[in-house]
């Protein structure tokens, strides 16, 4: 990855916590409430005709930010009321002063005020939330016509994205210094509505004294290989793609997603099945050769194995290939192959492939028993990344890709339309074309699933997967542009 991308880190509560007590060196809270107050009022005077509103604040930091905005509404001239948490102002610390501040209308904390607004400015709690909200606090969210949130619906955990209790579908959500994961991570994404970030003042020198191992996955993370002037077909990167013979169409559409993403040769490694391949491409080799003698060739180090493979094909093509030091995208047939096993039988069979691409159902059959607790996606990624020593792909509307030194990115941009059979056969050939190319494995399973993502906004309407691999070159170009 590149240096260190300190505007793509996604920080959990916890970190924020850290951050937020760093940044009091040498700014105040008081300063860092009315920036988020201020940028408050603003995102929803930009956005919204000034309308019966009522700001729910909570007892913490984040009801804090709910009384400064208030206040800057109303100077804006919009009718706003207050309502306390369980109509007790909050009495401690900024959040506490901010609150003594609001002179205009209250409201009580009631269903009845809650109906009767037309937006609602959910600033109960936001970082702070440490157990599910209550029936009653829920009931109250639930009143809301419009609902706008502060740092994040209440009752969203912002480290896992999984809701504690209830959380209010919000139209929009305004958080500050950097999103947080429960913002991408499911069900999370669903209920944030649009989100808006603002820098409200936290200096960048927190980042001396903090690491924070988890990013956005977007092109500033990493460096996409480009042409040079004596770049050959050889230099570009020869990915083999293993054919299997039940579903041949697997192993050509990831075929076409490696070729797609600038791989300079293609071949399918048919084995004795080369007619059903035959009428894929012009440009891919079909290979009829065993295995055996395809893996002596120094030249083929980067193979995708797993897509349209049956169990049997897998253990006896991916021993091999790890056997020889291939670089292997293991996909599909390679992961689900050893579903049921035991955790060492699975680390065993699976250590020595460069990365695993599971959607979720496959990443659970697979790595169940291993993760069970785990109720963080990120998490239960990075420690399989860890057990098998390779990078983990785990695709999803919000797709992780962790490292096995700890590091994750988390993907976003991809709309629902790339959920069709074969992208992932597709995807596939994208990271081994990267990794053939020279891209270190995270950063190429990264790059991958962004370039990937996009082809879903650039291929049209209902996209086929044979529409999405169309779209690679564009969508390379455009990562290109970005980086
Ligand atoms: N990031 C930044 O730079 C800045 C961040 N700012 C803002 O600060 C916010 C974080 O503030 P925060 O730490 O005070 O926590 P916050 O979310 O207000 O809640 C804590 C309170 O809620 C309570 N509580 C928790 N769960 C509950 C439940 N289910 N049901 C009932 N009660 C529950 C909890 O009670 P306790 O668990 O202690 O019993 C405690 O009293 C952050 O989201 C952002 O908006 C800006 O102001 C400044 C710069
Ligand atoms: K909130």
């Amino acid at each position: 990855m590149k240096q260190f991308c300190p505007q793509n880190v996604l920080p959990t509560p916890a970190e924020m916590a850290i951050i937020d007590s760093l940044a009091s060196r040498t700014v105040s809270i008081e300063y860092l409430m009315g920036r988020a107050g201020w940028a408050i009022a603003n995102a929803l005077h930009k956005r919204y005709r000034p309308c019966h509103t009522l700001v729910l604040c909570g007892p913490g930091n984040n009801g804090g930010d709910g009384y400064v905005a208030a206040r800057y509404l109303a100077e804006k001239g919009w009718p706003i009321s207050v309502a306390h948490y369980h109509d007790r102002a909050p009495v401690h610390g900024e959040a506490a002063l901010a609150a003594s501040r609001w002179k205009g209308r209250m409201a009580s904390y009631t269903v009845e005020e809650v109906a009767a607004a037309d937006l609602v400015v959910d600033a109960l709690f936001g970082a702070g939330l440490t157990r599910a909200l209550s029936e009653e606090d829920a009931n109250l969210l639930k009143a809301a016509k419009k609902c706008i949130s502060v740092d994040i619906p209440s009752g969203l955990d912002g480290k896992t994205g999984k809701i504690l209790g209830y959380a209010p579908m919000s139209d929009l959500t305004i958080t500050f210094f950097r999103p947080k994961p429960g913002h991408f991570l499911l069900p999370g994404r669903a209920h944030i509505g649009a989100l808006e970030v603002y820098d409200i003042g936290i200096p960048a020198t927190v980042f001396n004294e903090i690491t924070i191992n988890l990013w956005e996955n977007d092109p500033c993370l990493w460096t996409l290989p480009t042409l040079k002037i004596d770049s050959y077909k050889y230099s570009r990167g020869l990915v083999t793609v293993c054919g299997g013979q039940t579903m041949p169409g697997a192993a050509r559409l990831s075929a076409r997603g490696a070729r797609g993403a600038g791989a300079g040769l293609v071949r399918i490694a048919a084995r004795d099945h080369v007619k059903l391949f035959n009428h894929e491409d012009p440009g891919i080799i079909v290979d009829g050769m065993p295995i055996k003698g395809q893996v002596a060739d120094e030249r083929q180090k980067t193979w995708v194995c797993g897509p349209g493979l049956t169990v049997r094909e897998v253990k006896k093509i991916l021993p091999l290939l790890i056997g020889h030091g291939k670089n292997i995208v293991a996909d599909a047939g390679a992961l689900t192959a050893f579903a049921g096993k035991s955790t060492s039988e699975i680390v065993q069979n699976l250590r020595g492939v460069s990365v695993i691409t599971p959607h979720i159902g496959e990443f659970t059959r697979v790595f169940g028993p291993l993760v069970h607790a785990v109720a963080d996606k990120v998490e239960a990624a990075r420690i399989v990344a860890q057990k098998i020593d390779s990078v983990v792909l785990l695709k999803g509307a919000d797709t992780v890709i962790a490292a096995p030194d700890g590091r994750a990115a988390l993907n976003h941009n991809a709309p629902s339309a790339v959920g069709t059979a074969g992208s992932g056969d597709i995807l596939s050939g994208v990271v081994a074309a990267l990794i053939a190319a020279g891209m270190p494995v995270w950063d190429a399973a990264c790059a991958a699933v962004w370039i990937h993502g996009e082809c879903g906004k650039l291929a049209g309407f209902l996209p086929r997967a044979e529409d999405l691999a169309a779209c690679l070159p564009q969508s390379y170009h455009k990562a290109l542009f970005f980086s």
